[in-house]
């Protein structure tokens, strides 16, 4: 029998490291995210989520370690591998003196589309995150759940094939947070593949078909969601792999009434 093509996955990530000072902040990630798969990533504060992530995007040069984009490695050629990612970064600015159409359109010119698609891309995307009556507003008076909004849609504007979005649901409100989750879902079930960061368990164990665990710069699971959490929830399974629960010990004293 002739081999059968296996379609290389959407992100690969091998033995990536990345050291602040004396800070190692990411120590050896590995990890690999399936085409067509809705990944996970989980871990405490400051556990190298979102350093691993800025590395996986081309934001911040890896110490070591490869990254591969559908195969393709995005630190040997960038440039022609960023096109098919659309990133939503955590805490970057942006150019907030735009207004929240002018900022998509910036957005989806910079990746080539002409100025008819992005007009028409703009139009939908505004619709959809339930941002056409701030279209005109500047990006720099939008509350914090608007402004991740409007940085969701300049990562999908044009098509991409790889989102990675970095806490995508953080400020956001529980009816744009339900339609942000049917784009996905949609974006996945046409193909596309996504891996987002989160502290919500609940909606990972929902949302995602796979998840990663990481701690102290570390992978210390993963998998399918269903594999990695067992029979716990994905909650109790975190606690139990991360550990960390302090129960509020040593704040006897904000218990103590002076009245
Ligand atoms: N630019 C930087 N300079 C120095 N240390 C940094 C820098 N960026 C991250 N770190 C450190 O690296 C570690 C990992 O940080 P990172 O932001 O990747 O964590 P995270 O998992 O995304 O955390 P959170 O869930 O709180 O957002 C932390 O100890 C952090 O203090």
């Amino acid at each position: 029998m002739p081999p059968v093509d296996v379609p290389p996955p959407a992100l690969e990530l091998r033995g990536l490291w990345k050291r602040f000072g004396t800070k190692i902040a990411v120590a050896g990630v590995d990890l690999v995210v399936p085409a067509g798969s809705f990944y996970g990533l989980v871990g405490p504060n400051g556990a190298g989520k979102t350093t691993s992530l800025s590395m996986a995007t081309g934001l911040l040069t890896p110490d070591f370690g490869t990254v591969l984009v559908h195969g393709r490695d995005l630190w040997a050629d960038p440039g022609a591998v960023k096109g098919m990612l659309g990133v939503l970064p955590d805490g970057v600015r942006l150019f907030d003196r735009l207004t929240g159409a002018q900022l998509i359109t910036y957005a989806g010119l910079l990746q080539g589309l002409d100025r008819d698609t992005v007009a028409a891309r703009t139009h939908d995307l505004l619709g959809a995150l339930d941002l056409r009556a701030d279209a005109d507003t500047l990006v720099v008076d939008y509350s914090a759940g608007m402004t991740k909004k409007i940085a969701l849609a300049c990562a999908l504007v044009h098509a991409p094939r790889l989102l990675v979005l970095d806490e995508p649901f953080e400020a956001v409100d529980p009816v744009s947070a339900a339609n942000i989750r049917d784009i996905l879902a949609g974006y996945v079930g046409s193909g596309g593949s996504v891996i987002v960061s989160s502290h919500v368990m609940d909606l990972v164990q929902r949302m995602c078909d796979h998840v990663a665990v990481i701690a102290a710069g570390q992978v210390l699971a993963a998998g399918t969601v269903d594999a990695v959490r067992g029979d716990a929830s994905l909650e109790d399974r975190f606690v139990e792999l991360v550990g960390g629960r302090v129960g509020g010990e040593g704040l006897a004293w904000l218990r103590t009434s002076s009245v």
